[in-house]
Order: C-alpha cells, then sequence, then structure tokens
C-alpha cells in the first residue's frame, strides 16, 4: 500500500481519496481547513493547513492537485524531504528557471517530479519531439464560458501566443498546453476559445514533423464540482497511481 499525502482537497483531491485503490491518503492539506476536515473525514487521513505539519506525516510520495501557486511554494521542499512528487498544476514548470531548480532538487534528492497526461491523451508519443523536434505544435482548447469563469454570446479567441504566456493568464484552465510542451521538448503554440455552445472543455491538438502529422480532439466532461477541470484530470492520476508499481510499463 503506497501512503500518500495529498495537496489540495478541491475537485480532483476529492476523486482521487475516495476512488484510489492501491493507495491510502495518510494526511490532506489544504488552505481552507473547512475543505481540508471534510476530506479527511472521507479518506480517513489526517487534516492540515499548516505545512510542516503536514510534511511531519508518514507518506511516500505527494499527490499536488491544488494550483500553480501551491506546486511553486512547496514542491521543492517536498522533494528535498526525499518524497516523490505527482504535479497536476504542471503550469508552474512552464518557467524555465523554476523548472531546472525543480529538476535539480529531484536528481539531488533522488526522486522524481511526474506530471501526469491530465486532460489531454497523447502525451506519450508527442515525446518524440525530444529526438525529433515538430515543425508544427499547437493546442487548440475550447471551452463553455462557466469552465473560465465569464461570460460570451459568441465564440470568442480569448487567447493566442505560447503556453507559458497563456498559463501567466488562465493558470486553473491550460495547465494542459505546458504538460504538452515539456512532453514535446518544447513550448507549444496555444489558441483559447471561449464558446456559449460548448458543453465540453475541447482540446485539438496539432503536431507536425519529419514522422507525419498528428490531431488528437479530447472531448472532456467538466467536472461538476469545478468546471474549469475536466473529469478526465482526476482519472488520470488514479490511473497513473494504479500503475506505481506495475512491472509492465505501456506507452512511450
Ligand atoms: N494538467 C492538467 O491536465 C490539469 C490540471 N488541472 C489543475 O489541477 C489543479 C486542481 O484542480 P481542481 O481540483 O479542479 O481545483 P480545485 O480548485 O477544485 O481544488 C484545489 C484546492 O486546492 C486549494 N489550494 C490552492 N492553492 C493552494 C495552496 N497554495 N495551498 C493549499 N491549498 C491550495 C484550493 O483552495 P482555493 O479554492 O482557496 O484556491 C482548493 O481547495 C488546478 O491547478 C487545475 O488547474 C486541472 C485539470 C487538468
Ligand atoms: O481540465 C482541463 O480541461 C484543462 C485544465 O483545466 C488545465 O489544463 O488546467
Amino acid at each position: 500500500m503506497i501512503k500518500i499525502g495529498l495537496l489540495g482537497c478541491g475537485n480532483v483531491g476529492h476523486v482521487i481519496a475516495t476512488h484510489a485503490e492501491n493507495i491510502r491518503v495518510v494526511a490532506v492539506f489544504d488552505i481552507i481547513p473547512g475543505r481540508a476536515e471534510e476530506l479527511a473525514a472521507l479518506c480517513h487521513a489526517r487534516p492540515y493547513t499548516d505545512f510542516d505539519a503536514f510534511m511531519r506525516e508518514d507518506f511516500s510520495i505527494v499527490v499536488e492537485a491544488a494550483s500553480v501557486g501551491a506546486v511553486r511554494s512547496y514542491a521543492e521542499t517536498v522533494l528535498r524531504s526525499g518524497r516523490d512528487i505527482i504535479v497536476l498544476s504542471a503550469g508552474a514548470l512552464a518557467d524555465e528557471e523554476y523548472r531546472e531548480r525543480l529538476i535539480e532538487a529531484a536528481r539531488e534528492a533522488g526522486k522524481t517530479i511526474r506530471i501526469p497526461s491530465g486532460a489531454v491523451v497523447g502525451l506519450d508519443n508527442i515525446k518524440i519531439g525530444q529526438v525529433s523536434p515538430p515543425k508544427t505544435l499547437l493546442l487548440r482548447t475550447t471551452k463553455p464560458p462557466a469552465s473560465l469563469g465569464m461570460t460570451a454570446d459568441t465564440p470568442t479567441e480569448i487567447f493566442k501566443g505560447l503556453a507559458h504566456d497563456c498559463i501567466k493568464q488562465f493558470p486553473k484552465n491550460i495547465n494542459v498546453a505546458v504538460a504538452l510542451g515539456l512532453a514535446a521538448g518544447r513550448d507549444a503554440d496555444v489558441e483559447l476559445w471561449v464558446d456559449p455552445a460548448a458543453e465540453r472543455n475541447v482540446h485539438e491538438i496539432f503536431v507536425e514533423g519529419d514522422f507525419g502529422d498528428i490531431y488528437v480532439r479530447v472531448r472532456n466532461v467538466p467536472s461538476p464540482d469545478n468546471p474549469a477541470t475536466s473529469y478526465m484530470a482526476a482519472l488520470s492520476i488514479l490511473t497513473l497511481l494504479k500503475n506505481l508499481e506495475n512491472p509492465l510499463v505501456v506507452g512511450t
């Protein structure tokens, strides 16, 4: 049984704490005391709003499902304490200087930073970009207004540019773009659309390179508790945890 510490007791945190099969959540941490207490009661863990106290608990992995800011505040301490970390708010790693520092901390501690596929598919073989850089790497994301916390009467492009800039403006909505770039080995181009007719969070990935071309479209159901987050993201972490100790590894 793998013991985990859960960083973030919101929407994804609830799914992980109440559905994981092969793990035991021993401690949960959130900025909001009521959220930590409620989730701790559901999964028989101990609740914390004090990070240092949380870190004194006995777990080997931290699962982050909180925010880009939480990763920036805590991930390095987690690694240097000798724990692995699973980072869902991958946008935190868009900043190259911070990313290199975090990777160095992991290397020095002999620990691992894992970025789950989250709300997209295809991160496995898009890694071929690390050996054969793609000419095109574009993510077009279209979300309903509620997912972006805004109103719109017509389909509107609200961002066009690079992932590392987009995540600064939309840290709760476009972590996928940073994960895509980390997989492919270069910053992804992003188009972010809000569409009042959309009922799902749609991610379209376009890649072109020496190998040929890829088009992937994911039509995700928004989470009922947080429409910005696709339900697939929570399932992705559950699946990563399920396979952590599996000797059979499928996918690049
Ligand atoms: N890589 C990917 O594909 C995807 C990534 N994500 C990201 O995953 C993360 C979790 O998503 P979700 O569960 O839906 O988010 P929620 O907002 O539902 O839950 C996050 C919880 O963590 C708390 N929190 C935020 N910052 C901190 C902090 N610094 N210290 C302690 N607690 C904190 C939040 O409190 P408060 O509400 O007060 O901020 C909230 O209770 C988000 O960053 C989201 O953008 C989501 C989907 C896909
Ligand atoms: O869940 C999604 O569709 C994508 C998302 O919020 C993110 O990448 O931050």
